[in-house]
């Protein structure tokens, strides 16, 4: 079967800044998949490639095995951007109505409304709709041509928390269809509730790539916290050093190693350090290995 999607050695440059740099990515069918990166990680520029919003300056990007502007004409693809504008003084109904009749084979308006959640302001001019309800309608907006493929540029920015666990209440009813679906987010809960994968970026590169448990064990996976009496201001980089350790934060005393060797680190942290109390052993959450992969670590410290 063909990829959903396929990334090839994308590069895209912004004069001096290199935004994506040699970004390779297969996704198959059915996949759902979270883009997760710190801001300017170069997200937003790798989802405008697979649109064929921006043209890489080298690489390929094939959408259901053709090229990423024949994939949005054929109705293969569905794109949510981050802040599209919407007709102001048309209702919602109207505006799917619009979309629909501009797409080949869309969906009835009201299986659209529906879909997407959107079916009590069906009727509510969008200019009157809130942050987070226009972002539904950029959704609904997305569903019309009943894309094989979702993509979705931080779909629940403007949303608030109701609003959200509705919005995948409703994507969640979209997979189970078999669709594939990519979306970017700030947000690690989102990634790990919903994403069969997770594909990291930072620097215009990604950094990790696979199922969210294998993402978090990329960074070798556990924390060790210890109270460290008497801690001088060259105690965080001796900490730093000690074997296993891979990251070391040291505050009012409190330490927080990240380690890729937790056995290692705590027999070495006892022998350089014999006083440390309160010492604990914690697996690494999918918000330490984010940040543990999207800071500035010394290159091949997170192995
Ligand atoms: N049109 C542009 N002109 C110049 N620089 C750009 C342009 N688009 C993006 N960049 C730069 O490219 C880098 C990657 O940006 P991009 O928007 O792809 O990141 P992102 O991961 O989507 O960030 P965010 O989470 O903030 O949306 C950033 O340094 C950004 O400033």
């Amino acid at each position: 079967m063909a990829d959903a999607f396929s990334l090839e050695g994308l590069v895209k440059r912004f004069g001096d800044v290199l935004a994506v740099d040699d970004v390779s990515v297969r996704v198959a069918p059915g996949e759902v998949v979270a883009l997760l990166g710190p801001n300017g990680a170069g997200k937003s520029t790798t989802i405008d490639m697979l649109l064929g919003l921006t043209r890489p300056d080298s690489g390929q990007v094939r959408v259901a095995g053709v090229s990423a502007a024949e994939a949005m004409d054929r109705g293969t693809v569905g794109a949510m951007a981050q802040n599209g504008t919407l007709l102001r003084d048309a209702t919602v109904a109207e505006l799917v109505g619009l979309f629909a009749s501009l797409h080949r084979n869309p969906l009835p308006t009201r299986e659209v409304l529906k879909r997407a959640g959107v079916t009590e302001y069906a009727n509510r001019r969008c200019g009157k709709l809130s942050g987070g309800e226009q972002q539904r309608v950029r959704f609904a907006l997305a569903l019309v041509g009943d894309p094989e493929l979702l993509v979705l540029d931080e779909p629940t920015a403007a949303m608030d928390v109701e609003g959200r666990r509705r919005f995948w209440a409703s994507m969640r009813e979209y997979t189970e269809t078999g669709r594939t679906v990519l979306f970017a987010t700030h947000y690690l809960a989102e990634a790990e509730d919903y994403a069969d994968r997770v594909v990291l970026m930072r620097h215009g590169r990604v950094v990790a790539d696979g199922p969210v448990g294998e993402v978090r064990a990329a960074v070798a996976g556990r924390m060790l916290r210890a109270v460290i009496p008497d801690a001088t201001q060259d105690t965080e980089a001796a900490l730093a050093a000690l074997p296993g350790v891979s990251r070391a934060v040291l505050r009012a005393g409190h330490a927080e190693l990240s380690c890729a060797d937790s056995d290692l680190a705590i027999r070495a942290l006892l022998r350089e350090f014999p006083r440390a109390v309160n010492i604990e052993i914690t697996a690494m959450g999918l918000e330490e290995a984010f940040i543990a992969l999207t800071t500035d670590a010394p290159e091949g410290a997170l192995r």
